[in-house]
């Protein structure tokens, strides 16, 4: 399935437990099929992931290569089940950490081509990672999601990657989320959509969870943060746009807490820790099984 026959090195890391497989590959000289993707991201037969962060130079990726004046790297994010994604707002402030560790950056401030454009993106002293995620798209059309005989609307958000924002009085009626639940009319989302759930905590304050397209049931989602941040700050009638005023919610996620700041231009920030956990190489005769 690899073009080398050399061991593969990977790395793994984490941001608020949306945990990834890191392909360090600067010439994108390696070949990853969708099944050898999720081969990788599979907990038991594989390492295990949420998803898989390729590194590539941006002037060696035929997606990314226009954007090579204004970032040296790409991030080819792809999910667990093999299929590629636009953006993953955890994914680019791990991959950040991993130019870092692997001394490709100096600490502070890194540009980082994405499918959803260049993300610059700041590594802190303490161990928080901001990105500036873009701004949000909130088309008019929307979704009914249903669950176990509870259904609720859902707003349509774009991050750069689909989402649907539903409002739950628990958590728990999410259900098991093992499987996408049902959601209607289907057209909205051609491309399938990333679907959460969110409870108010206090103020400017709420907890999700995420079932995201491509993986299930993840324990953090930025992208979907930054969605559920918005879609919140909208019901609460706060628009940073008209009021000229930057407003921030914290998100709690199963994984740990992201901080959304949405800015009156509409830029949204979004910080959190962001982890490599391990490194190592992956057998040949593995990946050629
Ligand atoms: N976990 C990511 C989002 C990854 C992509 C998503 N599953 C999709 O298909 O859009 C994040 O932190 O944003």
């Amino acid at each position: 399935m690899s073009t080398s026959t050399a061991p593969l090195a990977f790395l793994k890391g984490h941001g608020t437990e949306n945990d990834f497989v890191i392909v360090p590959d600067p010439d994108n000289a390696i070949d990853l099929p969708a099944a050898l993707v999720a081969r990788l991201c599979d907990r038991r037969a594989g390492i295990g992931g949420d998803g898989l962060l390729h590194v590539v130079r941006t002037a060696a990726h035929p997606e990314a290569h226009a954007m090579a004046g204004e970032a040296e790297w790409f991030m080819d994010y792809r999910n667990a089940d093999g299929s590629v994604a636009e953006m993953c707002g955890n994914g680019v402030r791990v991959f950040a950490r991993y130019l870092e560790h692997a001394g490709h950056i100096a600490a502070g401030d890194v540009a980082v081509a994405t499918r959803s454009g260049v993300k610059h993106v700041h590594l802190a002293k303490n161990g928080d990672v901001t990105v500036s995620m873009g701004r949000a798209a909130l088309p008019e059309d929307g979704v009914t999601v249903t669950v176990d005989g509870r259904s609720w609307p859902a707003r349509n958000v774009n991050m750069g990657n689909p989402h649907a924002v539903a409002f739950v009085d628990d958590l728990a009626h999410a259900g098991n989320l093992f499987t996408e639940p049902p959601y209607s009319p289907a057209e909205v989302y051609p491309d399938g959509v990333n679907i959460e759930f969110v409870v108010d905590r206090g103020p400017r304050h709420v907890a999700m969870r995420v079932h995201e397209r491509g993986a299930a049931e993840t324990r953090s989602c930025g992208t979907g943060a930054c969605a559920v941040a918005v879609a919140t700050a909208r019901r609460d009638g706060a628009d940073p746009a008209a009021t000229g005023t930057p407003v921030t919610y914290t998100v709690d996620v199963l994984g740990g807490t992201l901080v959304i700041t949405e800015r009156p231009d509409g830029e949204i920030e979004m910080t959190g820790p962001a982890v490599i956990v391990a490194e190592g190489h992956i057998d040949p005769d593995w990946i050629g099984a």
